[in-house]
């Protein structure tokens, strides 16, 4: 018999796999896919949402299904949706499946700093019951900083530093040729709801940094591109009742994307084990090989 991501021991009346979807094909889904195809739910079903309707070769024998539109991804009832393509995605696909009682989990958690898209998030959530989980992704220490919340934070600051390569495509290369910097240029400072909605692929961080702490808005937010650094970055800040919090970290960036770290893709992994398991706990029917759409 093949493995199952569950123990069969505790599995009192198997009936279908756990039927995964995976916003997003791009440097964090690619590893996610295979992490779960590998390690986390071998015999779980996964549907990748993409923009075009290309095939996908299986992974680890795991079939992918590909859909292109929502409605189809609501057809084929996913358990949990795993979001990693993008602030769009978040109100394409999130919005809709979490009203319809799936279990999210959000690695573009600066699509948050859309206040009203964070509102509607919460509310279907809440409605529908279902889960919706956004991760700590490139960065590390929420936990600390979640925890000195309630007792009083008096500031934190959030910096986020990457080649100058990782800001291609970004307002950091309007009116500035980042191939010729020669030393390290600040290029945002603010809040860090602006910066969320200004640099949407590098500033995921500072907003489960605003969430975990004091919030968007006072959450100071500075940006920098570095011709010196090689990998991209992290540094955390706090000061409050608790004492004082400083946290670095230096994240190799995923070989397909330079914007994207490494442990980005590994934190989503992590965060989609925890649902998994506690997925297990509350359906434990949740097993049996897969019937997967597209
Ligand atoms: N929390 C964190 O620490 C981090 C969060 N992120 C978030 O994760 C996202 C993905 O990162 P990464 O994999 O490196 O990015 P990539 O650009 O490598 O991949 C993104 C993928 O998403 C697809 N996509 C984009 N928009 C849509 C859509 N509307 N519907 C379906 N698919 C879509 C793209 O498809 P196509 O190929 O067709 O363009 C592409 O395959 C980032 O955009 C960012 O928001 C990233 C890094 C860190
Ligand atoms: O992956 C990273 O290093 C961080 C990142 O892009 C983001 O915060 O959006």
């Amino acid at each position: 018999m093949s493995q199952t991501v569950f123990e069969p021991a505790e599995v009192a009346t198997p009936q279908r796999a756990v039927r995964i979807a995976v916003l997003g094909y791009g440097a964090i889904g690619q590893q996610l896919i295979e992490a779960i195809a590998h390690e986390v739910a071998p015999q779980a079903a996964i549907c990748v949402v993409r923009r075009q309707a290309l095939p996908l070769p299986p992974v680890a024998q795991t079939p992918l299904a590909v859909c292109t539109d929502v409605q189809a991804l609501l057809a084929w009832q996913p358990d949990l949706v795993v979001e990693c393509a993008g602030h769009a995605a978040v109100s394409q696909y999130v919005v809709p499946l979490l009203a319809q009682g799936v279990d999210a989990i959000v690695a573009s958690v600066g699509a948050l700093a859309d206040a009203p898209l964070h509102g509607l998030l919460l509310q279907h959530a809440h409605v529908s019951g279902a889960l919706l989980r956004t991760v700590s992704g490139a960065i590390g220490g929420l936990d600390a900083l979640a925890a000195a919340a309630p007792a009083g934070l008096d500031w934190v600051r959030y910096t986020g530093r990457k080649p100058p390569l990782a800001w291609q495509g970004t307002p950091a290369a309007q009116g500035r040729d980042l191939t010729q910097l020669r030393q390290a240029e600040t290029i945002y400072t603010g809040s860090a709801r602006a910066a969320a909605l200004a640099y949407p692929k590098n500033a995921n961080v500072a907003a489960a940094v605003a969430l975990a702490g004091i919030g968007f808005e006072r959450t100071e937010v500075q940006l920098v591109a570095d011709p010196e650094v090689q990998t991209n970055v992290h540094e955390l800040e706090a000061q409050g009742a608790f004492g004082r919090l400083h946290l670095r970290i230096a994240n190799e960036a995923l070989p397909s994307n330079p914007k994207s770290s490494w442990l980005a893709a590994l934190s989503l992994t992590q965060e989609l084990r925890r649902l998994l398991e506690l997925k297990r706990h509350r359906s434990p029917a949740l097993q049996q090989p897969p019937h997967c759409c597209g």
